[in-house]
């Protein structure tokens, strides 16, 4: 038996993908990796959130599954749509890396008059003008290395990259600051391994799983779901174990920043289902947060 790996190409998604090729072949499973481009990659310089709103980097990998051409793929999971295709199913989550937002500034610091920071994400967009109403924000795309050879380019302050992303393919040292109030994307910083849900391999891909990280992202993404918004929403949901109890940090903004909800709990971790991620939503909507996600700007 040699199973076949679906994977972006980029060298980020390359290294998560031979990650579990690596814990396959420890269980004594032979792997081959197999390359698919996604409609995300191609279209580099369009913003993300204009690209369609749901799977733009998974829909390629989900075909090929669904067309038996790989028998697991392997994505960053929070750009994974929380709702699959009906043939497919999250069939393990690895454990989680540094889930955090990151500051990269240029090698060599420019002197601003005013800051601007540059990042594709509509979440951490709203995140940096919620806490630095007076800094100026600017688009960024591309994988991350060229996306951290624009942040020496040009004359921003910094730009924000995902910790887990930086540290997977080398470039840690380029961290200027971990951005800690930042509240991060839901299941960032972990890899999920998605199959076809009749695949025959289930056995194997529990083995996989890290049960406190799949606990974690599954009520991340119930929150994020119940909001129903895409990865490519305003939306920050961070959990962790510690000892017998899970810290959970939500909040919903509204786009240009100006307004946040804010949700924190804790709980023991023998009552951390998913539907506590949906019930903690459900808060934030009484509250309003869906038109606080709604509400656009003119010049949107
Ligand atoms: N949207 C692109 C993407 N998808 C996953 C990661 C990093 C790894 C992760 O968060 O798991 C990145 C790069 C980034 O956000 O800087």
């Amino acid at each position: 038996m040699k199973l076949k790996i679906g994977t972006r190409k980029s060298t980020l998604a390359l290294w998560q993908a031979e990650l579990v090729s690596k814990k396959l072949n420890a269980l004594d499973v032979q792997t081959q990796l197999v390359e698919i481009e996604s409609f995300g990659d191609k279209e580099q310089d369009i913003p993300i959130h204009k690209l369609g709103d749901k799977g733009v980097f998974t829909k390629a990998l989900d075909d090929a599954l669904i067309k038996g051409e790989v028998d697991l793929a392997v994505h960053s999971l929070k750009d994974v749509p929380t709702v699959l295709l009906n043939d497919l199913d999250l069939v393990s989550v690895l454990e989680r890396g540094n889930p955090r937002d990151v500051l990269v500034k240029p090698k060599e610091e420019k002197e601003n008059t005013r800051r601007t920071i540059a990042t594709g994400s509509i979440r951490r967009t709203a995140f940096w003008k919620n806490r630095f109403p007076g800094d100026e924000v600017v688009g960024l795309r591309g994988n991350v290395p060229t996306r951290l050879q624009k942040v020496d380019d040009n004359d921003w302050y910094g730009a924000v990259f995902a910790y887990a992303g930086l540290e997977r393919i080398g470039f840690e040292n380029r961290i200027s600051e971990v951005l800690d109030w930042m509240i991060p994307a839901p299941s960032q910083g972990a890899v999920g391994v998605v199959a076809r849900k009749d695949t025959t391999h289930r056995e194997l891909f529990n083995k996989l799983n890290h049960n406190e990280t799949r606990i974690c992202v599954d009520i991340e993404r119930a929150f994020l779901n119940e909001l129903e918004a895409g990865c490519s929403s305003p939306v920050g949901a961070h959990a962790y174990i510690k000892k017998d109890m899970l810290y959970f940090t939500g909040a919903v903004l509204a786009l240009d920043g100006s307004r946040r909800m804010d949700v924190e709990r804790e709980i023991p971790v023998s009552e951390a289902t998913a539907e506590k991620g949906h019930q903690w939503a459900d808060l934030l909507k009484n509250d309003g947060a869906v038109e606080l996600l709604t509400h656009r700007n003119s010049n949107d």
